[in-house]
């Protein structure tokens, strides 16, 4: 048995003594009981996609569109689950996504969440749209491993000044969000008119930034309005395109992994400016409505740009089976979204480590049971279409 499957025996062994876990090990439960404790408005904020959910419903839809053909009498009673991202060393090929505003969720926020990762060796990656500072959150992971997403602010200034403070508070891989330069129509939030940042929730970041604050009359504590939409203009501004990825690496002189990518030439053109990861994901269909599933471009993005970059993955991972099939399909790693949010509003940093530990060992006993002693053994052989015949992996 390897430790993660080990909580499968712990749940159970405490339930000899009356104890059950704090809250559902089940992935839909999870999001149902989310939604019994949270308002409408946070909830929907996590739960809600863009448009009519298309995005959102295929990504779930091109997991179930693969299935595992497990393999027999392979020794896989012992197995190894860690792997190294871009120098980043993981317990399993797991991380915690960005997730913006996590205070909407549990005071705590970011710092629950950055804790329980840490009690893991979970790497997380903090959101720039984060509760708290980059700073307090560093603080909060201790020796954690940590990664810094970036929203692309269209001033230098600014950026560089994100930028520095992330890499001085030991963040090690700089995560650019490319699919989220303004927000999609998202109709659950519309109807709700519930936008955290608006209301300067989520804004913790630029507004301790000297640089941010260096180009406002007034500190953003005494005129909030005019500090919020002077953010909402960097956020949405247009000081991006693939030349400008020069001006970050000059100034990150760690790996960069672009965020968002789902079409196989924009895979190429990231190989091409020379970051060193993809993440192969449509912001778990809260982007573009009627976008392609996360999952069904995978193999093909994979497939083109080969060892030149670590492919990373996210949008509807919920099991452990789901993590078998991405990495199958050609992930190192996946990023894992929605899920460890709703364990945070459950109980704060006990709550994300439950679902991560769940999780954990769902993929654990999963990979072993379809044969497989460790991530590196997957591969499509281990899969089939469903409704396909016979036992090819295709
Ligand atoms: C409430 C919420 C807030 C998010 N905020 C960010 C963010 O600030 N930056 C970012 O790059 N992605 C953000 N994302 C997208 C996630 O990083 C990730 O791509 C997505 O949640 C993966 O899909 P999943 O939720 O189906 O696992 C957010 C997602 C949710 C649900
Ligand atoms: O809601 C999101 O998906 C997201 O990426 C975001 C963007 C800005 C602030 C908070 C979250």
């Amino acid at each position: 048995m390897t430790e993660f499957a080990a909580y499968q025996s712990e749940i159970y062994l405490q339930g000899l003594s009356g104890v059950v876990p704090p809250f559902t090990t089940d992935p839909a439960g999870l999001a149902a009981s989310a939604r019994e404790l949270l308002g409408p408005g946070p909830y929907w904020y996590v739960a809600g996609a863009a448009g009519s959910g298309a995005t959102d419903r295929a990504n779930r839809a091109a997991f179930d569109d693969w299935r595992i053909v497990p393999r027999m009498l392979t020794d896989a009673t012992t197995r190894h689950l860690g792997v190294t991202v871009l120098g980043t060393e993981m317990p399993a090929p797991v991380l915690l996504a960005p997730i913006g505003v996590q205070s909407i969720l549990h005071p705590d926020g970011e710092l629950a969440t950055a804790r329980a990762a840490a009690e893991l060796g979970v790497p997380f990656v903090l959101s720039t749209a984060a509760s708290h500072t980059i700073e307090e959150v560093a603080e909060a992971a201790g020796d954690g491993a940590r990664w810094f997403q970036l929203y692309w602010p269209d001033d230098p200034d600014v950026c560089v000044s994100l930028l520095s403070r992330a890499r001085a508070a030991g963040y090690g891989v700089l995560v650019v969000t490319l699919d989220a330069w303004t927000l999609a129509w998202r109709p659950h939030d519309l109807d709700r008119a519930y936008l955290p940042f608006l209301r300067g929730v989520g804004t913790a970041i630029p507004f301790s930034d000297p640089a941010f604050r260096a180009g406002l009359d007034r500190a953003p504590e005494d005129d909030l309005p005019v500090a919020i939409s002077r953010w909402v203009r960097l956020f949405t501004g247009t000081d991006r395109s693939w030349d400008r990825l020069d001006f970050l690496r000059e100034h990150w002189d760690g790996p960069i992994v672009l965020k968002g990518i789902q079409h196989v030439d924009d895979a190429r053109k990231a190989v091409d400016a020379g970051v060193s990861g993809i993440v192969v994901s449509n912001h778990g269909g809260r982007q573009v409505d009627g976008a392609v599933a996360s999952l069904d471009v995978l193999p093909d993005i994979a497939d083109a740009v080969g060892d030149h970059v670590e492919v990373l993955f996210d949008s509807g991972v919920r099991t452990g089976a789901d993590v078998v099939k991405a990495l199958a399909l050609g992930a190192k790693a996946v990023l894992i979204g929605r899920p460890f949010a709703y364990g945070l509003a459950h109980d704060g940093q006990v709550g994300v480590r439950h679902v991560l530990r769940g999780l954990l060992a769902d993929f654990d006993l999963t990979l072993g049971l379809s044969g497989h002693r460790s991530p590196a053994e997957l591969s499509r052989d281990a899969l089939r279409r469903a409704g396909a015949g016979g036992s090819g992996a295709w």
